[in-house]
């Protein structure tokens, strides 16, 4: 398959489109001459809103690639990029930094949390940062949903693994970003506070209508999601929808056996 797209529409999503993000003909290419790789080539994909999407394929198909172009954390070599309504592959870096900070949240494999400052603190960071005032009670209802409430003046290193990640989800969900990006988000725990924060992740899809994009190599963490997209050599070359880990395990198996016979 080409593509995986669906047609945008509006109507019980608050005026928003259905689609969160979108791509179109992306094409991401690194070097020149020679050494030119493409990443990615000729994208096209609708990330739906208050869904929870898996990024697969093997090491080097583009799936890093493709979650910083969607996140606007890497330009594009041609093709388009919506975030909602606003194209970002026009945005100049101050615009694009802007959106960033306002409407996407991240997670990534290392916790970036600062060691100095306490959960809550950290938490808050980039609201006030911003200059934002936190909505106290969507940031009680996140701590809850996160299961943080009595971990909130512990440091990162009073914390376990686990806890630290759920503080960068819950940071993420603070300023109620209209899509959380994640990286690998569980890749640097063990499979019970993976389990915890998938489970966490989960939640805030189903209880308070987040749309997540989480690039991972794990089936059982593909498993949390409603879709899961295949990437190879920098396509979109199957999608799978309310994935088990058996089914995703079975796919990649697939994957894997084609491509070493082609
Ligand atoms: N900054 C860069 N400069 C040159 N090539 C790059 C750069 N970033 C990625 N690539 C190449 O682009 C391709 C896709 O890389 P990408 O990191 O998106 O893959 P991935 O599926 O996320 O891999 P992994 O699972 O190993 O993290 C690879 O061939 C990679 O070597």
């Amino acid at each position: 398959m080409a593509t995986a797209v669906s047609t945008p529409r509006r109507g019980g999503t608050g005026g928003r489109t259905a689609v969160a993000a979108r791509a179109r003909g992306v094409v991401k290419a690194y070097g020149a001459g020679e050494t030119r790789v493409v990443a990615l080539d000729h994208v096209d994909v609708d990330i739906a809103r208050g869904q929870f999407t898996a990024i697969m394929g093997p090491s080097g198909s583009g799936k890093s690639t493709l979650m910083h172009c969607l996140a606007g954390l890497d330009t594009v070599t041609s093709g388009e990029i919506h975030l909602d309504d606003t194209e970002i592959t026009r945005l100049k870096d101050k615009r694009l930094t802007q959106l960033r900070r306002d409407r996407i949240g991240f997670i990534f494999q290392a916790f970036n949390l600062l060691p100095t400052l306490n959960a809550i603190e950290n938490i808050t960071l980039p609201m006030d940062i911003a200059g934002r005032k936190p909505d106290e009670a969507w940031l009680r209802r996140v701590v809850e949903t996160v299961g943080l409430a009595d971990r909130l003046k512990h440091r990162p290193t009073q914390l376990s693994g686990g806890q630290q990640q759920r503080v960068a989800v819950a940071r993420a969900l603070a300023a109620r970003p209209e899509i959380i990006f994640g990286d690998e988000p569980t890749g640097n725990l063990d499979s019970r506070a993976g389990a915890e924060v998938l489970g966490f992740l989960r939640t805030s899809v189903d209880e308070l209508g987040q749309t997540i994009v989480m690039v991972t190599h794990d089936p059982v963490a593909a498993s949390y999601a409603d879709r899961v997209l295949y990437l190879a050599d920098g396509r979109i070359v199957d999608e799978m929808f309310r994935p088990t880990a058996e089914s995703v395990l079975d796919r990649m198996k697939h994957f894997e056996a084609r491509g070493r016979t082609s």
